[in-house]
C-alpha cells in the first residue's frame, strides 16, 4: 500500500507558503512605514507559493541554485518562523540541523548544549543521560565536550549538533547543507546514519548542491529556483531539471556524436581554425556546458576566452575511456613572459579528479606579445565513471623571479563535463572496469580444508 493511503495527513503540508523580507534604506524609513508611509519599503520575497507535503518514511533532496530560497522554505518548516502568506501544518516533531550551531550556546560547554538542545527538542534529562555515550561517541571529540562551543572549529560543531539531532529520534530530521562542513570520514558516518534512520522508517529533508548526494541517499528530489518550487517528483528528473537550469538545456541523455549538423566529422585542425575565427572575444560564457556559477580570478593580461571539446557542438558530453581532445583559447591583452597553461578536473562536490599544467608537461615556460591568440589542444583519456565533473581552465604567469605565480584568468569550474553511461555496481570516480572471477575449483578446496 502507498504511504499516502495508509495515511489521512502528511507530517507536513505547505499550502502557498512564501516568505517576504522587508528592507528599509534609512532607519527612519521603518517610522514611515508604521504611519503608513510605504513610499521607503523595499520588498522582497525570497518564497513565493510553495506547495509541499512531506509523507512519513520519505528522503526528500531539496536542490537550486544559491539564493533559490531552499533555507528559507526549511526554517520555516522548522519552525524558526512563520510564513508571510500561506498555510502551514506540522504534525510531527522536526529536529533540524540548520546554520552551523543553531540551537547552540556559544557560551556553554558542548555537554551543557547536549542537555540544552536536547531539551529544546524535547527530551528529558534521563532521556540525554541514558543516550549520552551514544553521542559523544558519534561525535567523537574528546575532550573538547568539555570546553565551551565557542572554542569549536566548524567541524566540531557540526559533529555534535548531528549526533544530538540522530539522538532525539525526530519524526522528520531536516538537514541543511551542515554535512559539507565535517570531514570526508564524518560525511561517511553521517551518510550511513542517515541511511540506517530511512531504514527505521525516519522521514527525512536534505538541502545539497550536490546531485550525487541526492540520488544516492533521496526518493525524491524538489528543486527550487528564484523563489519558486519548479520540479516535485523523482530524484532523476529533478537533477536533471536543476542542471539545466544551471548549464543550460542539452545535457539529458545526451550521446556522443563527433557528426556535426553539416554531416561532417569535424577534425581538431578545423576546429582549431573554428575556434581562432571567432576572433578574441570571451565567447565561453555562451558556450553549452558553461557554469555561471563558475569563480573567476585575475590580473586580466591574458584571459581565457573560449573553449570546447572537439566533435562537440553541445555540453562536452563523452563515454568512459574515450579520449578527450578539448580546444581552449587563451587572449592576452598584453605581452606576457613565463607564462603556464593548467586545467584541473573536479567532481560536482568539488573533488579534485586530476590536475596539470603546460610546464609540468614540458618543463618551458610560454611567452606571448600582446594581442596574441593561442589556442591550446588538451588530449586526455576520460577514465571516469559516469558522472557529472567540472572543468577549470587557467592562464598564468612566474613573478620574474621564478618565486610566486601569478594569476592572469583562471576560470574555476567553468564548464561542465559529463560522462555518460550506466555506473553499473560502481562507485567512485575512476573507471578502473574491474571484473570479478570466482575460481570454483578454489572454493571446493577451501572447502575441503
Ligand atoms: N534575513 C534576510 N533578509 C533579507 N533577505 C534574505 C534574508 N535571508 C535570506 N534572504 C534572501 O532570500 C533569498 C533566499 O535565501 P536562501 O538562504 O533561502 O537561499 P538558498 O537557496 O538556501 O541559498 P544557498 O544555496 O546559497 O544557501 C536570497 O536572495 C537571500 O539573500
Amino acid at each position: 500500500m502507498s504511504k499516502k493511503l495508509s495515511l489521512s495527513r502528511p507530517l507536513i503540508r505547505a499550502r502557498g507558503i512564501g516568505k517576504r523580507y522587508i528592507s528599509y534604506d534609512q532607519p527612519h524609513h521603518r517610522l514611515l512605514q508604521a504611519l503608513g508611509i510605504k513610499r521607503h519599503v523595499k520588498e522582497f520575497w525570497a518564497l513565493r507559493d510553495v506547495d509541499l507535503e512531506v509523507w512519513p518514511g520519505e528522503t526528500i533532496g531539496i536542490i537550486g541554485r544559491n539564493g533559490a530560497g531552499k533555507s528559507t522554505l526549511l526554517q520555516m518548516l522548522c519552525g524558526l518562523f512563520p510564513p508571510t502568506t500561506g498555510e502551514l501544518e506540522v504534525n510531527a516533531r522536526v529536529a533540524g540541523l540548520l546554520e552551523l550551531g543553531a540551537g547552540f550556546n556559544p557560551e556553554f560547554t558542548g555537554l551543557e548544549n547536549v542537555y540544552f538542545k536536547a531539551g529544546l527538542l524535547g527530551m528529558t534529562r534521563a532521556q540525554v543521560d541514558a543516550a549520552m555515550d551514544s553521542i559523544l561517541a558519534f561525535a567523537e571529540i574528546g575532550d573538547f565536550v568539555k570546553e565551551p562551543v565557542k572554542t569549536y572549529s566548524s567541524g566540531m560543531f557540526v559533529r555534535l549538533a548531528f549526533a544530538v539531532a540522530v539522538a532525539v529520534k525526530p519524526e522528520v530530521l531536516i538537514v541543511d547543507e551542515a554535512l559539507s562542513v565535517g570531514d570526508a570520514y564524518f560525511q561517511r558516518k553521517c551518510h550511513r546514519r542517515i541511511q540506517e534512520l530511512q531504514e527505521d522508517g525516519s522521514t527525512l529533508l536534505l538541502v545539497t548542491h550536490s546531485t550525487d548526494v541526492v540520488e544516492r541517499l533521496c526518493d525524491r528530489g524538489v528543486v527550487i529556483d528564484a523563489a519558486h518550487k519548479v520540479y516535485d517528483g523523482p530524484v532523476r528528473g529533478a537533477v536533471t531539471d536543476y542542471m539545466k537550469r544551471l548549464f543550460g538545456s542539452h545535457i539529458a541523455n545526451e550521446e556522443p556524436n563527433p557528426i556535426l549538423s553539416n554531416g561532417r566529422v569535424e577534425t581538431s585542425e578545423r576546429a582549431a581554425a573554428n575556434l581562432l575565427t571567432l576572433g578574441a572575444e570571451d565567447v565561453l560564457s555562451i558556450r553549452d556546458g558553461y557554469n555561471r556559477d563558475e569563480i573567476r580570478v585575475g590580473n586580466g593580461k591574458a584571459l581565457v576566452a573560449d573553449a570546447y571539446l572537439v566533435g562537440r557542438s553541445g555540453v562536452p558530453a563523452l563515454t568512459p575511456g574515450q579520449t578527450v581532445e578539448m580546444l581552449v583559447k587563451y587572449v592576452c591583452t598584453e605581452s606576457v613572459n613565463r607564462v603556464i597553461l593548467g586545467m584541473k578536473l573536479r567532481t560536482m562536490e568539488g573533488e579534485l579528479v586530476y590536475s596539470t599544467n603546460s610546464f609540468l608537461e614540458s618543463g618551458e615556460l610560454l611567452h606571448y606579445d600582446a594581442g596574441s591568440v593561442v589556442v591550446a589542444r588538451w588530449t586526455f583519456h576520460a577514465h571516469l565513471l559516469p558522472k557529472q565533473y567540472l572543468l577549470t581552465f587557467g592562464i598564468s604567469q612566474y613573478d620574474e623571479y621564478g618565486q610566486t605565480i601569478v594569476v592572469l584568468d583562471r576560470r574555476t569550474d567553468v564548464m561542465l563535463m559529463v560522462v555518460l553511461g550506466d555506473t553499473g555496481a560502481a562507485q567512485g570516480i575512476a573507471d578502473l572496469q574491474a571484473r570479478v572471477n570466482v575460481d570454483t575449483m578454489m572454493q571446493r578446496v577451501i572447502g575441503v580444508l
